[in-house]
């Protein structure tokens, strides 16, 4: 089994055992190389998979989990077919999988998704180990087959939030008597490189793209990774599609100067009220396109979304080093074109480029209260605010609500 097939880049290249000697394969695009360097990086384990979690070689709410998740996969089976005697029973293997997924639950705090899966895979476990004449090997392959499935979902959550998402952004452009095609505007990286494939918010700028209702994409530059200049931005061109880059800092000047139809945003955890941890520099965007009579969409899988959160103050914010602010990673410009033309493609050099000593704060993620959100667009549909209850209280989305009317 391999990744899903698609024209857009693909950050996680995966393929299952082969033979029951044969090892099964993960590698992952090195996204801190990018747009200037393409390099896979073999994930054999879960030391492996949380290193590329941990130093965001590999980041995205979705993906981070398919990649924890996979990073097990891959050593369970290592270690099933190599050394067999190390799983004498069932819950040997269970007890492994507890302990590799709390190991890996802690590689970062912010997206729920992980989380969310970890807790799903070890009911998987606990159900297959419980099972009627269990073994070892079936249950470790439910854990793996479990695993693997999230691959595939993903992709078809991504391609039905896009539907839905695009939908909903033309409709309403057409209700306000807007044109047949839209502009809007994008924070972070959402795409292929954040998920297993088309992306939550940019899978809705892909899908307006596609159907021929989108006029243009800006994208923000998201300091201090640079997932919108480096990753998005490396993603729209790499399928033409019209788009333009901004700095963070002129989001609102955008909006006071062009059609923006709507503001579309990943997530990586949606409070049971609609209250949404997303990349920093998200809250503020919701705050002017709301100033700027924009709708501000949150696009997100419902795995991402965490009815045991009551509110946003309830969601831990990852902090990241003081490093990441302060250096920038980039290609060096060579002093001439025709120095250009001469050499072989320069080398991505980091620079620092602020004033030695001075401190740093880096939080990696904001809260959007749920009162600045339109909606929530997931794979099953749009989640809308509940009109507000008692006076001076503020509209929330009661995603608890929404998600009950899809419960299996
Ligand atoms: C498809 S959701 C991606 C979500 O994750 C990003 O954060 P990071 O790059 O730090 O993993 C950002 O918040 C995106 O909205």
């Amino acid at each position: 089994m391999t990744g899903p097939q698609s024209s857009t880049l693909q950050a996680i290249k995966y393929s299952r055992a082969g033979l029951s000697l044969s090892a099964g394969s993960l590698q992952v695009l090195d996204q801190l190389r990018l747009p200037f360097e393409t390099v896979y990086e073999n994930v054999a384990n879960c030391k492996d998979g949380h290193h590329v979690v941990r130093s965001m070689k590999v980041r995205g709410a979705p993906a981070i989990a398919i990649v924890a998740a996979l990073s097990l996969a891959v050593e369970l089976h290592f270690v099933l077919t190599s050394t067999p005697a190390v799983f004498p029973t069932a819950l040997s293997v269970q007890d492994f999988v507890d302990h590799k997924l709390n190991y890996l639950r802690t590689s970062r705090p912010t997206a729920v998704n992980l989380f969310e899966a970890a807790a799903r895979l070890e009911k998987v476990v606990v159900a297959a180990a419980s099972a009627m004449n269990a073994t070892s090997a079936s249950t470790a392959n439910a854990y793996i087959s479990a695993a693997e499935t999230m691959l595939e979902k993903d992709v078809e959550d991504n391609r039905s939030i896009g539907r839905h998402g695009a939908q909903a952004i033309i409709e309403a452009a057409a209700a306000a008597g807007a044109d047949n095609t839209v502009q809007v505007l994008t924070h972070c990286n959402t795409g292929s490189l954040a998920t297993a494939g088309w992306g939550t918010a940019l899978g809705i700028i892909r899908e307006l793209h596609v159907t021929g209702k989108l006029e243009h994409a800006y994208c923000t530059e998201t300091r201090p990774y640079n997932q919108g200049s480096r990753l998005t931005a490396y993603e729209l061109v790499h399928e033409q599609i019209p788009a333009t880059l901004i700095c963070d800092s002129m989001a609102s000047a955008l909006m006071n100067t062009r059609k923006i139809a709507a503001v579309i945003v990943g997530a990586d955890r949606v409070a049971a009220n609609g209250d949404t941890a997303n990349k920093i520099g998200t809250y503020q965007l919701a705050i002017a396109a709301r100033y700027h009579g924009v709708p501000f969409i949150v696009a997100a899988p419902s795995t991402s979304i965490d009815l045991n959160t009551a509110t946003g103050a309830d969601i831990v914010i990852e902090e990241r080093a003081a490093v990441e602010v302060v250096r920038v990673s980039g290609r060096k410009v060579p002093a001439s074109d025709e120095a250009a033309e001469a050499t072989s493609a320069p080398a991505t050099e980091t620079v620092h480029v602020a004033a030695p000593g001075i401190n740093v704060w880096n939080p990696a993620f904001d809260v959007t209260p749920s009162h600045l959100i339109t909606c929530v667009v997931t794979e099953h549909g749009v989640a809308l605010p509940s009109t507000s209850s008692g006076a001076g209280s503020q509209p929330s989305i009661d995603m608890k609500a929404f998600l009950a009317k899809f419960a299996q």
